[in-house]
């Protein structure tokens, strides 16, 4: 019997019931397109039918801007049991966080959210792989860990929901910023130092949301941060690095092979920072090229002419 659903036949979905199987279930997968879907394990069912998929735990791995809609439809087909939220972005109706958004459409359904560094294509092939699964219910974590977990993909969990999906959200505008210092040729010192001041930017996000101090230093946090800040692998870093190189926005995203979660999460997470009445300079930054068309040189300016001598940990 289907014991855990699937939503997305992209590269994470596919990835996911291939580790789902690994782990001794029996996945299935719903794919918009069964026909594209990107899984590389024949044994395991695929439909286009969400009737077909109601399982007590079901993996929410489409984009961020799908998810609501595919979990409204998937209710709408009889599902019920946990909602693992595996996407990381935000809500693009509301900019809420995706963990709350679905919270309020069914309040009694438990929610989850899977995040850490996870390459899809590695996590598939079986290499040895870490990740979190926040729930407010800690029964409720433990159980999706323990229906994904094996000896290759390690799960840990936490109860800061908040905090580990916040984290999933804002490591893809800071790989975009990443991989923009690195196409513009600033060096390996430049990188490190937006890591490290981008962490610090998390760290006020993530108190301001409510999280816990110590998520930011987790596998959602700092394992993803050193992942897709510093990996060509990394559609969101590739994609900077584009822009870096002088390609334009549109041919940037048209060169990558999947969604650049980063490119719409910016928006978001700065309304979001605005109305908290935080600092952000890496998001504003990366919005500011993204959105409203700024120069890459003169925004890297900017962001070196801000005060120094301030401190570090303020
Ligand atoms: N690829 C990776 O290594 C990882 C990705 N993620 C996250 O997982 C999410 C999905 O990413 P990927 O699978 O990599 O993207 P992808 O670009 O490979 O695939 C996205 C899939 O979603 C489908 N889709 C798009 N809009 C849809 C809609 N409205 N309804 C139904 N299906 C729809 C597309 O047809 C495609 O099959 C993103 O939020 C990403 O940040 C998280 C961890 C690892
Ligand atoms: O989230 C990911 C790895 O943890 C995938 O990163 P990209 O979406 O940048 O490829």
């Amino acid at each position: 019997m289907t014991d855990v659903a699937i939503l997305g036949g992209g590269a994470w979905g596919s990835a996911l019931a291939v580790l789902a199987k690994r782990a001794g279930r029996t996945p299935v997968l719903w794919a918009r397109d069964p026909a594209r879907a990107k899984l590389t394990d024949p044994g395991i069912l695929v439909t286009g039918d969400l009737a077909g998929v109601l399982a007590p735990v079901v993996l929410l791995a489409v984009p961020a801007a799908a998810v609501r809609a595919v979990a409204a439809d998937w209710r709408r087909a009889g599902g019920r049991g946990i909602r693992v939220v595996c996407a990381k972005g935000f809500d693009p109706g509301t900019g809420r966080l995706l963990s709350d958004v679905l919270e309020a459409d069914a309040p009694d359904d438990p929610v989850a959210v899977l995040s850490g560094p996870t390459f899809a294509a590695e996590a598939a092939r079986g290499v040895p792989t870490a990740a979190t699964v926040a729930s407010a219910d800690g029964q409720v974590a433990a159980r999706v860990a323990a229906a994904l977990g094996s000896p290759t993909f390690r799960l840990y969990t936490s109860a800061d929901v908040v905090g580990v999906e916040a984290a999933g959200a804002f490591k893809n505008v800071l790989a975009i910023a990443c991989g923009i210092a690195d196409g513009m040729g600033t060096g390996d010192n430049a990188r490190a130092a937006l890591i490290t001041r981008g962490l610090a930017e998390l760290a006020r996000l993530v108190a301001a949301l409510g999280g816990r101090p110590e998520t930011v230093m987790g596998l959602a946090g700092l394992g993803d941060v050193v992942l897709t800040c510093t990996s060509g692998q990394s559609r969101n870093y590739s994609f900077g690095r584009r822009l870096g190189e002088g390609a334009s926005r549109e041919a940037a995203l048209a060169a990558s092979p999947g969604v650049v979660e980063g490119a719409a999460t910016a928006a978001s997470l700065l309304a979001r920072g605005r109305a908290l009445g935080l600092d952000l300079p890496v998001t504003e930054a990366v919005d500011a090229v993204l959105n409203r068309g700024a120069d890459l040189a003169a925004t890297a300016a900017g962001l070196l002419a801000r005060p120094t001598g301030v401190p570090e940990t303020g």
